[in-house]
């Protein structure tokens, strides 16, 4: 093993990007806290710093990605679409299956410039989460119980609030609303039987009240929905598909239409997965988007910023002598890795919801 390999594999090498993390993001935390008192003067320049602090943090998990674990993903697409990415606003289909989809989404977020503003339609439980779900609630990210009667107004409220954003996002939808297990799989193809769809092998059935209003929200309202972007993603090479062309003739307005024509959209994608796993390859030119250096700088200045003090402060420690003192660092270190091993649990499959279980028995 070469030294940088022995080096990710150290403990206290994992430590100290877990203390970095959690110590800036709580500093940022702080700052946007600050920021609310420019939303009643100017709105615009609150979004637009908020966006700035929200990519301090996101920006470090993808460095995790792509410069500490060395990940490239790989994007299917239409090249004559190419160039449009990161340059107008979208909703984005991503399907859930897998427990870090979502930072390989950030991934390509960041290789378009729109990481910092980027949006999702998600769980309200994530709002309670410390740093990431603290830093969501400042990007005006939406929020949902996953009960509609209760959804429909707030998220309606939210979508519409964000015709007059200053920075292009895009919007990302896991329309399934859940990650993908056997057993909700398996309710959900009943659903599907009952409602006379064709059954999915890969895929959860879509939830299709979320991408409607989203839909409804975001167009004509001054927003462009120019792209449609399908995502797909798999599970051992992070392997993405994504398939871009025009949608505003294609997706009606009626919830009826949209509705049908997310069924559609889902039935083509697990026809994708399926020719996947038969072929190794989906349709579209691979392509990798170029690499940037600011997710690294970003870490880089804070690792600067937070590791002397940390030092220091650990000299200080051993020299003063005091096992009291010692003691409580120690707790501290402890209390902390239980923290992210709690954040880190969030995005395990076998710890999630059981939302989409059940549902038949409830409704
Ligand atoms: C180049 C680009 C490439 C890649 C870039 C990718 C992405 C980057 C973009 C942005 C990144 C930004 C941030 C990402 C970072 C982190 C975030 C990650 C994840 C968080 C995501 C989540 O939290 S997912 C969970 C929350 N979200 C959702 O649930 C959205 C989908 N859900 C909906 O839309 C729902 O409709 C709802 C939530 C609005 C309402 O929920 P409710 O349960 O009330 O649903 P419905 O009323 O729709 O359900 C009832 C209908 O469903 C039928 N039914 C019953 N049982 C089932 C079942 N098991 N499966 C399916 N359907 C079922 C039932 O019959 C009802 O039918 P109707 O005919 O009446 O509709
Ligand atoms: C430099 C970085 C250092 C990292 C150390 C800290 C790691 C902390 C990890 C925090 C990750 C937080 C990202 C939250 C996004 C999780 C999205 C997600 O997967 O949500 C699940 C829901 O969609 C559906 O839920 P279920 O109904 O399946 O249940």
């Amino acid at each position: 093993m070469d030294i940088i390999g022995f080096l990710k594999s150290q403990f206290i090498c994992h430590l100290l990007i877990c203390y970095i993390f959690i110590v800036s993001g709580l500093i940022i935390n702080f700052i946007q806290l600050f920021t609310l008192i420019l939303w009643p003067i100017n709105k615009q320049l609150f979004r637009r710093i908020n966006c700035r602090l929200a990519y301090c943090i996101s920006s470090q998990m993808v460095m995790l990605l792509e410069w500490w674990s060395g990940t490239d993903c790989t994007l299917y697409t239409d090249p004559e679409n190419y160039h449009k990415y990161g340059k107008e606003n979208a909703i984005v289909i991503l399907n859930h299956n897998f427990e870090i989809d979502f930072l390989c989404g950030w991934n390509f977020c960041e290789r378009f410039g729109v990481l910092g503003s980027s949006k999702v339609l998600a769980k309200k439980e994530l709002s309670y989460m410390p740093i990431i779900g603290w830093m969501w609630y400042f990007l005006e990210i939406v929020f949902c119980k996953r009960k509609w009667e209760e959804d429909r107004k707030t998220v309606v409220q939210k979508l519409l609030n964000l015709r007059d954003y200053p920075e292009n996002f895009w919007f990302l939808i896991h329309c399934e609303g859940t990650r993908f297990t056997e057993q909700k799989h398996q309710i959900s193809m009943q659903v599907a039987e009952a409602k006379g769809l064709p059954k999915l092998k890969y895929h959860l059935l879509p939830r299709t009240k979320g991408f409607a209003v989203t839909v409804q929200c975001l167009r004509n309202v001054g927003l462009l929905i120019p792209c449609r972007l399908i995502c797909q993603m798999i599970h051992h090479n992070f392997g993405m598909i994504l398939h871009g062309h025009k949608i505003m003739r294609e997706i009606q307005e009626d919830s009826q239409e949209c509705s049908a024509w997310l069924h559609k959209l889902y039935q083509e994608k697990d026809a994708f997965q399926e020719e996947y796993y038969r072929t190794g390859t989906y349709p579209g030119v691979p392509i990798v988007p170029p690499h940037r250096p600011w997710t690294l700088l970003n870490w880089l200045f804070w690792a600067l910023l937070l590791l002397y003090p940390l030092f220091k402060l650990l000299i200080n420690m051993i020299n003063s002598g005091s096992s009291l003192t010692l003691a409580s660092f120690a707790f501290v270190i402890i209390i902390a890795s239980v923290g992210v091993r709690w954040m880190i649990g969030v995005t395990e499959i076998n710890k999630g919801s059981t939302y989409g279980n059940n549902e038949n028995k409830q409704k």
